[in-house]
């Protein structure tokens, strides 16, 4: 049995108090919190968090950890390796059965592992060029192979489109019979049966545990979704007083592709994209993973080689014909994971929300006074202002990922792109950041591209889709675009 006492555990002026936790071997435990501090255990346990005070016993030797910040260690690792500047060749990074192989050598087990995560046609794929599911998957994959005793996942539903969600269900289930299972998630549609109990965390302690079926009536998730509503409320406002686009041209379309296609050596992504983005339009872009998704919203950013391969008008200019790239990417906002984990500065939490005046990964220009008082006001409605001066690192993976949502707000673009923008963020704040994209994509306040996997991630205001079928032949993906509206 892993007993906490008297714990805390520290992570940048973050805090998890545990005062008095029990977890039995093989009786699985599902946390829900108000806020980021369970992920402090899974940061704690991959030795990115400190234990201040108290005592943890009966931890068991072999631990294996999926979560956003063990995924960030790996592709900085990557990084670090990386030698492209030496040989000017792009580096795709380690294979996917080579970062399998460094963890566990037996061939048959490496096997399994790539069947029960789907990963059987990615074996060879370079670690940079896996989708964000396809990369949850490997680090799934990795944390099996380990054969841990103990199975600490930190969001495992993130990323995951819909078929492989229903997977890892069934595989969890499964390895519920083998290992003892910690879930930390903000998603409580998708709780397996075999976590009987719910471990409940509020304004950074251990508030209760109970039975599971106690949770969908309990105070605390009706306390939460009404506080939702109102500091959603606030947010949206802020975007409103940030800056008046009235007086600008409208443009139309702000995007359009006209048979789009992208391809690499080993296959068809996708092709056949007919697609404009006229104004007062919200579109929502819909696939399984690795089906193009990022991609096509890297094309409208510009960050996709391809993008000039296609034929391709973004706000009022056709890419390729000398337009200045920034002069467009100003008027872009964007959150990504790609995004996230590019920006492996350690600017201050302030910095990083002004970063999104200048699009820098990083702040290196002299923000106005007006700009930081901006930035300070956004950091105040994320209740973040006391970590303005904290280094961007060494906040959680979801401090982390609202502060990004806030750098792409800040400028009030006139296109905002949204891939899987609540990655990473607890309970409250996910409700909270959906909510506020309803507002702002009702009252028409930037136009929005949005992609999630998730049901209960749906905003209101988007009535435009572009989806991604698989061909008929099997090759690639064919997109249709299609509409809600009147
Ligand atoms: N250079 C490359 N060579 C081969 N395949 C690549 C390359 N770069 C990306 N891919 C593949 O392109 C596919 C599309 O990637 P993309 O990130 O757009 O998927 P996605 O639809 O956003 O997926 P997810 O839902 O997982 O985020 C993935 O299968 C990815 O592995």
């Amino acid at each position: 049995m892993i007993e906490f006492k008297q714990v805390e555990i520290t992570r940048a002026k973050q805090k998890c108090i545990i005062d008095d936790w029990q977890i039995e071997a093989g009786k699985h435990v599902c946390v829900i919190a108000g806020d980021n501090s369970p992920s402090l255990i899974a940061d704690w346990l991959f030795e990115k968090a400190c234990l201040t005070r108290g005592q943890v016993t009966g931890l068991p030797e072999c631990i294996g950890i999926v979560s956003l910040s063990v995924q960030q260690q790996l592709y900085s690792d990557q990084k670090d390796a990386d030698e492209t500047d030496l040989t000017n060749e792009v580096d795709p990074g380690s294979s996917v059965y080579e970062l399998l192989y460094e963890i566990n050598t037996d061939s048959a087990q490496i096997e399994q592992a790539i069947i029960d995560c789907g990963l059987t046609k990615l074996r060879d794929r370079g670690f940079f060029l896996l989708s964000t599911g396809e990369t949850r998957r490997l680090m799934l994959a990795r944390a099996i192979l380990m054969n841990p005793q103990l199975l600490v996942l930190d969001e495992p539903y993130a990323g995951l489109d819909k078929d492989y969600q229903q997977q890892l269900s069934s595989l969890l289930e499964r390895l519920s019979t083998q290992y003892t299972i910690l879930m930390i998630t903000s998603r409580d549609q998708e709780i397996p049966e075999c976590f009987a109990k719910i471990s409940l965390f509020d304004e950074g302690r251990l508030h209760s545990s109970f039975a599971r079926q106690q949770w969908l009536e309990h105070p605390l998730r009706l306390q939460w979704q009404a506080l939702a509503g109102s500091v959603s409320q606030d947010l949206a406002q802020a975007l409103q007083t940030t800056n008046e686009l009235d007086d600008k041209p409208v443009i139309d379309p702000l995007f359009a592709i006209h048979e789009g296609r992208v391809a690499y050596h080993d296959g068809l992504i996708f092709e056949n994209l007919n697609w404009q983005i006229r104004p007062n339009q919200h579109w929502q872009v819909r696939g399984p993973n690795g089906c193009g998704k990022s991609t096509l919203l890297n094309l409208i950013f510009g960050d996709h080689p391809q993008c000039y391969s296609n034929q391709i008008d973004i706000l009022g200019h056709r890419r390729g014909s000398g337009e200045s790239i920034w002069e467009v990417k100003q008027r872009i906002g964007m959150v990504s994971s790609a995004l996230h984990l590019q920006y492996r500065v350690n600017a201050k939490a302030l910095d990083v929300v002004l970063s999104g005046f200048y699009d820098s990964i990083g702040l290196y220009q002299q923000p106005s006074a007006a700009e930081c008082h901006m930035a300070m006001n956004w950091l105040k409605l994320l209740h973040m202002q006391h970590l303005a001066k904290t280094g961007f690192q060494s906040l959680s993976y979801g401090q982390q990922r609202l502060l990004l949502i806030a750098r792409a707000l800040i400028k009030r673009p006139v296109l905002l792109l949204l891939d899987e923008p609540c990655q990473g963020l607890d309970y409250l704040n996910r409700k909270i950041v959906l909510q506020a994209l309803s507002i702002i994509a009702k009252q028409g306040l930037t136009q929005m591209v949005y992609v999630s996997h998730h049901d209960d991630e749906s905003i209101e205001g988007i009535e435009y889709f572009v989806d991604f079928i698989p061909a008929a032949d099997g090759q690639g993906y064919h997109p249709r675009v299609s509409s809600n509206a009147q």
